[in-house]
């Protein structure tokens, strides 16, 4: 049996959009794969199923829901278990999706998630910065990631028109490039906000 119920996901995704409901059994998978694996490998410090939807899922989607209409390729830049990147290829399908992960049991958790969900999403397993120089994205998402100031270089480097990010507004980068730059708070956060940032 499914760990949280489709209407209690839905739930606990109000602040953040209301999904649409083809979305939920996928959402729902997700988490169950999310909960088995992180039993047994630490891939992320979330346990709590409520918290994994409102926190990973709610924010991701929030994003999702962001993204200017014409995006059609992505790049989540450090995926982690597959955050934003995975909500955003489940609520935007036509988005060609590229998961990059250095880490070999992410990266594998990762491979698993796309083959249950049914998607066509690509995993990257290893540095972003070591694709081929000429592979650019319309969209470079990024969020929690280590050292943000190595990510924004790269994110620079590979956007040909956007950059999201997911973080606190006292560590909202600077991005060389994107004049245009909106910061949308978070729901249900008192420090998390959405940096869009795109090139004029
Ligand atoms: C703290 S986790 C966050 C994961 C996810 N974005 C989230 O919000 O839950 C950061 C991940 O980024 C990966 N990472 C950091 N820099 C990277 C790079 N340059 N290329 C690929 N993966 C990277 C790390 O291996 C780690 O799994």
């Amino acid at each position: 049996m499914a760990t949280l119920s489709e209407s209690a996901i839905a739930g606990l995704l109000e602040p953040y959009l209301a999904p649409p409901p083809e979305l939920l059994p996928r959402l729902s998978a997700y988490l169950d794969l999310l909960l088995k694996w992180n039993a047994r490998t630490n891939l992320t410090a979330i346990r709590e199923p409520e918290e994994m939807v409102r926190r990973h899922f709610g924010e991701s989607l929030f994003a999702a829901r962001h993204l200017r209409p014409e995006v059609d390729t992505l790049l989540d830049l450090g995926s982690g278990a597959g955050f934003p990147g995975i909500p955003i290829a489940l609520l935007r399908p036509e988005i060609r999706v590229t998961l990059a992960e250095s880490q070999h049991k992410k990266a594998s958790f990762l491979r698993e998630a796309v083959r249950t969900l049914g998607l066509s999403t690509e995993v990257w397993a290893g540095r972003a910065e070591a694709m081929p120089p000429e592979r650019r994205f319309h969209t470079v998402a990024l969020r929690a990631v280590d050292n943000m100031a190595a990510a924004v270089a790269v994110a620079e480097d590979r956007a040909a028109r956007q950059i999201v990010v997911l973080t606190s507004a006292a560590q909202a980068p600077e991005l060389a490039g994107f004049s245009e730059q909106q910061v949308i708070p978070l729901p249900g956060s008192q420090s998390g906000v959405l940096l869009v940032a795109s090139r004029a």
